[in-house]
């Protein structure tokens, strides 16, 4: 790996002493950069490699840290972190104890919001805009960088409606590329599309209209017209808004052309753009795609089931029922809040929505999942995708909260299938007819099933217990898949006197099982991949409280604490629910 002007002591105040000729060098040098180094330690490729000329030109330009500079989500901020002193660590990105795959303040000074969830940029550089005022600074910028699919979200129209009516120092630099991990979808796509081909000179207007000073499009590749913009931005007063034209995955045929692939594309060929397939075989089924094929199944004969998707159609697997049934599967957009509302409204008009979102983006939705689904009783499936620890992404994305924040919502039922047969089996009965919604919760990655799981479909009883284990002293109670963990500890721990009960139902929680339990052993150990405080382990802890004091509980699962960035395997020893740590439980 060669570098001439990317190097380690690259700070902002260097950049501003090169010529636009070396800015181009230095351009072409943090692409191949930024190429190797994801190429073998994984992350975000695509949208990063799409925005390094505007991120020199914007260290160039501004006075960073100084002036605020926020990136929305922050997948694309690894050119930022290579230019603000952070190359040497580059290699560490994601990984446990390395730097973080999105921007962290205490990473940095020139990290000066915290992201990962989208969005939030244009509310979070307003508000620091509103800050430098009130404290008398008239001169500092504030910049947001969001992307065309980020834009669309309802947060960033309620940021934007309020900038435009403050004079706030604030610059928004729409990044449209044209789409988000997929293709991005809903009016203002179309609209955008158009002012591209310069065929629609009112959104221009739209911008405008919301008091906004409104600059471009402009190439997002081409560092000169990028400067000159922004020196001239730079100097504006007030609200500010530029659009920029790029292309995600510039640089890297591949990631150019296969763009949805090259958001995350895993390990590839840095010289070569070609994907290392791995050659393991014989693997499990993704739990998404579990949940992906079996909806298709179940749409094929039940006409009321829909699909809905918050822009995560390939994550979520919702590309199955999409293919299948475009009439009846929605991609919404970036817009969890919406996507739950929208299956309300159809709810009430007899269909059966299965609403697939992330665990961690569900919490931007929680009032709709109150107000419209829970208190009215709708019949709504929610299909928690990536619940539990998630890995590299780290805290922004760990669904471990969503049991402790549905678990307290009257009227929702809350399922955590132990495997893929039961996902399916949850999948199925949901649709046999719910008088009020469902929660189904699901992580990230692979099953545990060495065998085909597309077995004939089972109803399942609501509040099911199963009993893996027989004991007479001791008893752990788990719920979902991490009772896998439980499961293999104890093949290989002999002659104990330990009982194992798996419980697909958090709520309603099966009180006559657990009654029986409780009359049989002396101490209770619950495990769940989510917080303690309000997840499984505490609704359990609760009821022995009350009906069974003198009983000893100790619960395992995420303690009180964001969890970082690492792979899921040091997550779960972290947190003490690793298939290790279980046995030492047991043994000792
Ligand atoms: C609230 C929320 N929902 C979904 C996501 C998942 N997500 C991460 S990046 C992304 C697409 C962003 O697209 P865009 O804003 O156009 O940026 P680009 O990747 O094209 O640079 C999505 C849907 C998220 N981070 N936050
Ligand atoms: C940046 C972001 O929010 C997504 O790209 C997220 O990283 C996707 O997660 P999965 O890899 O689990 O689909
Ligand atoms: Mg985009």
């Amino acid at each position: 790996m060669y570098q001439t002007i990317l190097n380690h002591t690259l700070t902002p105040s260097a950049i501003k002493k090169l010529t636009l000729e070396e800015l181009k060098v230095l351009a072409q040098e943090l692409r191949e950069f930024i190429i190797e180094v994801v190429a073998t330690k994984e992350g975000h490729l695509g949208a990063s490699l799409g925005v390094v000329e505007l991120s020199i030109a914007l260290h160039y330009v501004f006075d960073t840290p100084y002036d605020l500079l926020v990136w929305d989500v922050g997948h694309q901020a690894y050119g930022h972190k290579l230019l603000t002193g952070r190359l040497d660590r580059f290699h560490t990105n994601r990984q446990k104890d390395g730097i973080s795959g999105f921007p962290k303040r205490e990473e940095s000074e020139f990290d000066t919001f915290g992201v990962g969830h989208s969005s939030t940029s244009i509310s979070a550089v307003l508000g620091m805009a509103i800050a430098s005022k009130i404290k008398g600074n008239h001169d500092k910028q504030h910049i947001a960088v969001i992307g065309d699919a980020s834009i669309a979200a309802g947060m960033a129209f309620e940021g934007l409606n309020h900038g435009g009516v403050s004079d706030a120092n604030m610059l928004v630099i729409l990044n449209d590329n044209a789409i988000g991990i997929d293709p991005s979808v809903g009016a203002l796509k179309d609209y955008l599309a158009s002012v591209k081909q310069g065929k629609n000179p009112r959104v221009n207007n739209m911008i405008k209209s919301l008091h906004f000073r409104y600059e471009g499009p402009v190439d997002g590749h081409d560092l000169a017209s990028l400067i000159r913009e922004l020196e001239l931005l730079k100097k504006a007063k007030g609200p500010k808004f530029l659009h920029i034209i790029t292309t995600k995955g510039k640089g890297l045929k591949q990631a150019e052309e296969n763009q949805v692939k090259y958001h995350a594309p895993g390990r590839f060929d840095s010289k070569t753009g070609e994907l290392i397939k791995s050659n393991q075989t014989n693997l499990s089924e993704k739990y998404q795609d579990v949940f992906g094929k079996t909806l298709v199944e179940l749409a094929e004969h039940n006409k009321s089931i829909v699909g809905i998707t918050p822009a995560m159609p390939t994550g979520s697997s919702m590309t199955y029922m999409m293919q299948a049934f475009p009439e009846r599967a929605f991609d919404v957009g970036i817009a969890e809040q919406h996507a739950v509302t929208l299956a309300a409204g159809m709810a009430t008009q007899g269909l059966l929505p299965y609403c697939a979102i992330y665990s961690t983006f569900l919490q931007r939705a929680y009032d709709q999942i109150i107000h419209d689904v829970a208190l009215q009783k709708l019949p709504v499936v929610f299909c928690i995708d990536r619940a539990g620890l998630v890995g590299e992404d780290g805290a922004t994305h760990q669904g471990v909260f969503d049991i402790a924040y549905l678990g307290c919502i009257p009227n929702l039922v809350i399922a955590a299938p132990l495997n893929e047969i039961e996902l399916r089996n949850l999948l199925y009965t949901a649709q046999l007819g719910i008088d009020m919604p469902w929660a189904i919760r699901y992580p990230r990655g692979r099953g545990v099933m060495k065998d085909s799981w597309k077995d004939n479909f089972t109803k399942i009883t609501i509040g099911n217990v199963k009993e893996f284990r027989k004991g007479n002293k001791f008893v752990i109670l788990s719920t979902g898949t991490i009772g896998n963990h439980v499961i293999t500890a104890f093949e290989s721990c002999d002659n104990l006197d330990w009982g194992h009960y798996h419980f697909t139902f958090v709520k309603p929680l099966n009180k006559k099982v657990l009654e029986e339990i409780c009359k049989h052993y002396q101490r209770v150990v619950t495990i769940e991949d989510g917080v303690i405080t309000g997840g499984f382990g505490s609704l359990i802890s609760q009821y022995i409280a009350q009906y069974f004091p003198h009983i000893q509980v100790e619960n395992l699962g995420v303690k009180d604490s964001f969890i970082e960035h690492a792979t899921v395997g040091e997550q779960y020893e972290e947190c003490g629910i690793d298939i290790e740590s279980i046995k030492k439980i047991i043994k000792e």
